[in-house]
This record gives C-alpha cells, structure tokens and sequence, in this order.
C-alpha cells in the first residue's frame, strides 16, 4: 500500500485532475446506472403494465436523490404515454437511453484522457529519478549491480508500473464509487434481496485475495530472472568479439538459454495464476446471479415482496453490472501486485543515497595553486584493504607516475582524487583543502581525465570533443589538432560531423585515444589523471598518441598510471605500489640503479619483453 501510495505521488498536483476525474467519474456513472435502470419501464411497455406505473401528477422541485431522478422520468413518461400512446412512450423510453448512453460515454472518454495524462506524468517523473539518481550514484554501487538488471529497471520495470499501477488508478478510484452507487440504487429498489447478495460476496473476495499473494511471490521471481537475462544480452553485445574469437557462442549460448527458459517458466506461472482470477470470478458472479433469482423468484412467487417482475428483472440486470467493476477491482488486484514489485524495484534504486556526496558544509575548492598532498591515505573496498599508508605529494606542474605489478592499487589510488571513492583514512589535501569538506563539482571541474579505455559516446565527433562544455568550433579544432585527431576527423566522411558509433565503434583504437585526449585539452583542466592505455597501438599510432599526451601534460599537474616504463621516464617521480603500499619512490634514473628494486625487475622484465 505504501508502494503504491509513493508511486501514485508522482502524478502531484493532484489538484489539477483529482476533482476534475471524480466528476467525470460520478457522471459516468450516473448515466450508465440510468441505461440500465431504463429497461423497467420499457418492459412494463412490451409486458403490457404500463397501467401501474406509478408517476407523480406534478415535477418536484431538484433534489439530489433517486426519487427525484425517478419521479421526473417517470412524469414525462405518463404525458408522452397520454399523448402519444404506447409507441410513443416506447419512443420517449429508447430516446432518453440513447442520450444517456451518449452521456455516459462522452464523461467516461473525458476521464479516460485526464488519466492518460497522469499516466504520462507518473511515468516520466519516475524515470526521471531513477535516471537522476543512477547518475548520482558512487561509482563503488555500480560494480555492486548487474548492468542488464538497472536496465530492466528503467524499461520493463517502469513499464510494468505504467500498465499495473497507473491503469489500476481507475479501478482504485472508478470501480469502487461504481460498486457503491450500484449498491445505492439497489438498495433503494430491495432491501432484502440486496443483503443477501452482500453475504455472498466477501466469500469471493477472500479467494481472490489469496490468488494475488501468490501473484506477487511469483512476480518477484520473474523481474530478477529477467534482469539477469537482459545482463546476459548486455554482455553478448559488448563482448560479441570475444565471443566468437573463442568460439563461445554455444557457452554463451547455454548461459542465455537458462535464464530465457526460466523466465518464461515463471511467466507462465505468472499468467496462469492471473488467468485463473478472470474465470474464477465469472463462476463466482453466475452463482450469485443464480442465487438471486432463485431467491428472488420465490419471494415474487411467494407473494413475500412487493417488487414486480419488470422491476426484478431491471434489479437483476443491475445487479450483474456490478459484477463488471467487481470483476475489474478483483483483476486489477492481481495486476497490482505485480505493478508493485516492479515498483519496489524502481524505488530501491530511487531511495538508494549516494554515499559520496557534498556534505551539507562543503566548500568550493579554490583554484589549484600548489600541491596535491596524500596523507596517510588507507583504501578498502568493503573489506577488503587495498591501500595501506600512502604518503605522496604532488606539486603543481610536475608528473607523478604510479607503477607497480597488476592489483597494486594504481587504478584505486587514482579514482580517490576526483572523490569517485572516499578514503577509509587519512586525507587527500589540495592546497590543504581536504576533499571531502570540498563540493565535487568543484574538485572535479578543476581535473581531466583520460581513461584507459576510451569513453566515447555514439555521437559526431564534434560532440564528443565538445562534451559538455560551450566551446566554439573554433576551439573544439584546435584541441583536435593538439591531439593529432584534426588529419584523420577532417579526411572522415563528414569531417566533425561523423558519427562514430557505439562507444565510438567506427574508430581505430588510436583514433579514439586521440578523440578523448582531445576532449580533455579542450577541458584546459590544471590536473590530470593519465591511466596510460594498455593496448598496444602500431609505432606510427603510438607516436601520434604519445606526442598528443605530451602536448596535453605540457604545463599540467598529472598523475600517470603508466603500463610501459618507457613512457614514464620523464616523470618527475616514480612511485612503486606493491600490494597497496609505497615500496620504492624516485626518478627514473634513481629507480633502475637501486640493486635488486622492484622497479628496476620490472624495467629489465620489459626490456626483455622487449627485445623478444
Ligand atoms: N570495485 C571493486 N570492488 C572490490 N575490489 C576491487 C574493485 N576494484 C578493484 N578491486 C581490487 O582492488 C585491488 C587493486 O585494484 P586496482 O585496480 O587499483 O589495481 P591496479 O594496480 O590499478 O591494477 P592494474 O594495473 O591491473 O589495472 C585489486 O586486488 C582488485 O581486485
């Protein structure tokens, strides 16, 4: 219930439809329980009895009731009926349903469209939040979650809160006021027969009820395992080279197959339970029809009541109309349960707080000035330690290169300068600011950074150099030519404007290295964080994308993850992680001379290499 409260919160202000749909909703209804009510006197007609009707001789004043209703119908009936006979009174009798029906129809269409708009709103105010707060998000809560099940949440989720929750608004709303005047009308025409309709059906309700906790255990089910198929699709994509190179398809294959078998086990599960709700009820409301008119019968039969046959056959008539809301709110119950889960998913997410965020004190970080200090800096990623006790300071304008065997924590130490990671202790200090007392926007702003792998969005290469800045053409092309990316863009089918495709696809691996070097130039940040790229590039390429980093390290503060030692040798510091600690530190120079140093193994390890 709270679920379904929060997701209908989406469709605030309220104000604007709630009243507006109610009075839809009342003239619906009142139009389509006249439809109906209106086969009594067009029985008493073909029956003959049109004798005993018995109409007022005079129009009341408007009172809101149902003897008002009645007594005005029924007074024009009687003068139609004495003036023009009983054609004519047939006529009057189909000419007011046809009216109605028009009425109830036009007043059902107007509140269908209202509710299309909410549904609209609902929709796109959620997956608003849940995109905004996935941006949000620390980078640690995505190495946390599968991709393919943040995407199912996005899509079927949502959708699935479209169709079960938003839609049920009607039934939530609709059905009930339906039932309720129904039942007023009802009432009015037979006490006792309506009371016994009412024992019969809380009996119906129950059953329904626990058919829909079974909905929803099962519905649960089917989200995750759909999550983890779309994972399963999301990784065939991206790593569909790989795939055939190994000729996985057949594994892959089988990791697909499981997963799709499993869900469309559970959707059947998931349909059968729901479609059994759609029989059961109609069972249900034939035997409670059956019931009354047995009941009913033998009490006209009997001479226990005072209503007569036309008016019987209008109750019972009525009395089935209410089984279509009935129906509905029982059916609606089941798709509920189900919209629910998926919403439970969606609000996870949404309710999920960013651990690293600005604290409510957090300063602008001032321009930097001097010195990047790492003070007895620790790092674990849940448990698990990572970094112990590093001391490193970094002075404005020099490079610091980390180096050090795979898992040493480079990446790590790295990733705590733009605050995508807090410490677990010590600090980090720009100019003694502590980053964590600073806001992110601020830290970030003032750092570029090129990753190893080169994050490009499938878009012109124009945008993705401009990447949310406001630079002119003119100066997106000066960077391109800084990076050595102007020759190759300019001789690409549309210049600039060529889309590179999926993560850049349509690019060589040196191109997009080129594109992203760019794309930080134009940034002009004062810090850089260089992960040095692992893949190998052919000399010429190599070149080009060497002479494009030196270019942008020109007069920048830079921390280099460096893979290849011949590309740190100018750096003005060496550091050596091993196992998430400082074990050597120096220049180049200094490094390869220190006897049986770490660095100076894994210098001769790759001149080797090398020379192989
Ligand atoms: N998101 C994560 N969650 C848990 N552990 C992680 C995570 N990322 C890295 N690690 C672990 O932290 C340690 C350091 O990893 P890190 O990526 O910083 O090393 P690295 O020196 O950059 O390695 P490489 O040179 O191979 O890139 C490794 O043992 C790794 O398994």
């Amino acid at each position: 219930m709270k679920t379904y409260l929060r997701i209908l919160q989406y469709a605030r202000p309220w104000a604007l439809f709630l009243p507006q749909y109610l009075l839809y909703t009342v003239l619906t209804i009142i139009f389509s329980i006249a439809n109906f009510t209106l086969i009594i006197p067009l029985l008493s007609i073909l029956f003959d009895k049109t004798d005993k009707v018995q109409a007022p001789d005079h129009l009341s004043a408007f009172s809101p009731t149902i003897t008002w209703i009645r007594d005005t119908f029924y007074y024009f009936f009687s003068q139609v009926l004495e003036a023009r006979g009983k054609l004519g009174a047939l006529a009057f009798a189909c000419g007011v349903v046809v009216v109605s029906v028009l009425l109830s129809n036009v007043f059902r269409y107007l509140s269908l469209r209202l509710l299309a708009k909410v549904r609209a709103r609902v929709i796109r105010n959620l997956r608003r939040d849940l995109y905004h707060r996935i941006i949000s998000l620390q980078l640690g809560f995505f190495s946390g979650e599968r991709k393919g099940d943040l995407m199912s949440r996005f899509t079927s989720d949502v959708q699935e809160v479209e169709t079960s929750v938003v839609n049920t608004m009607t039934a939530v709303i609709k059905e009930p006021l339906t039932i309720v005047a129904y039942f007023l009308v009802l009432f009015h025409m037979s006490v006792p027969l309506t009371l016994f309709t009412l024992v019969l059906l809380p009996i119906s309700g129950g059953i329904i009820a626990t058919i829909a906790k079974r909905l929803r255990t099962q519905a649960k089910q089917s989200q995750k395992t759909l999550g983890t198929m779309l994972s399963v699709i999301d990784e065939t994509l991206g790593g569909i080279r790989v795939i055939k190179a190994f000729n996985a398809q057949e594994y892959i294959k089988g990791k697909f197959e499981e997963q799709n078998d499993q869900y469309a086990r559970t959707s059947r599960t998931i349909d059968n339970t729901r479609d059994l709700a759609s029989p059961f009820s109609e069972f249900a409301g034939v035997t409670v029809v059956a019931g009354l008119l047995y009941f009913g019968g033998s009490l006209i039969l009997g001479g226990q009541s005072d209503l007569n046959g036309e008016t019987f056959i209008g109750y019972v008539i009525l009395f089935s109309q209410v089984l279509t809301p009935a129906k509905a709110l029982s059916s609606s119950f089941g798709n509920i349960q189900r919209g629910l889960v998926a919403g439970e998913r969606v609000l996870s997410i949404i309710d999920t707080e960013p651990v690293i965020r600005d604290r409510p004190d957090a300063t602008v970080l001032p321009t930097f000035e001097r010195e990047i200090e790492f003070h007895n800096l620790s790092f674990s990623y849940g448990d698990t330690p990572v970094l112990h006790d590093v001391n490193l300071t970094i002075k404005k304008g020099s490079t610091v290169a980390l180096v050090g065997s795979s898992g040493g924590g480079k990446s790590t130490l790295a990733d705590l300068l733009p605050r995508f990671y807090d410490p677990s202790g010590g600090q980090i200090l720009i100019d003694g600011h502590d980053l964590r007392g600073c806001t992110l926007h601020s830290v970030r702003d003032q750092m570029g950074i090129v990753t190893q792998e080169s994050i490009l969005f499938n878009d012109t290469i124009f945008n993705n150099i401009r990447f949310n800045t406001a630079a002119s053409e003119a100066e997106v092309m000066e960077a391109a030519r800084i990076a050595n990316a102007h020759e190759f863009i300019v001789a690409s089918p549309e210049g600039y404007q060529t889309v590179i495709g999926d993560r850049g696809s349509r690019l060589s691996g040196g191109q997009r290295q080129r594109l992203s070097i760019a794309r930080a130039i134009l940034r002009n940040p004062p810090i850089l964080i260089l992960d040095e790229a692992t893949s190998a590039l052919d000399t010429e390429s190599e070149k080009l994308v060497q002479e494009a980093l030196q270019r942008l390290m020109q007069n920048r503060t830079s921390l280099v993850i460096a893979h290849r030692l011949s590309t740190v040798q100018h750096a003005d510091e060496i550091v050596v992680l091993q196992h998430g600690r400082i074990v050597e530190r120096g220049t180049h120079d200094e490094l390869v001379r220190r006897e049986n140093g770490v660095y100076q193994r894994l210098s001769s390890m790759q001149t080797n290499a090398a020379l192989v």
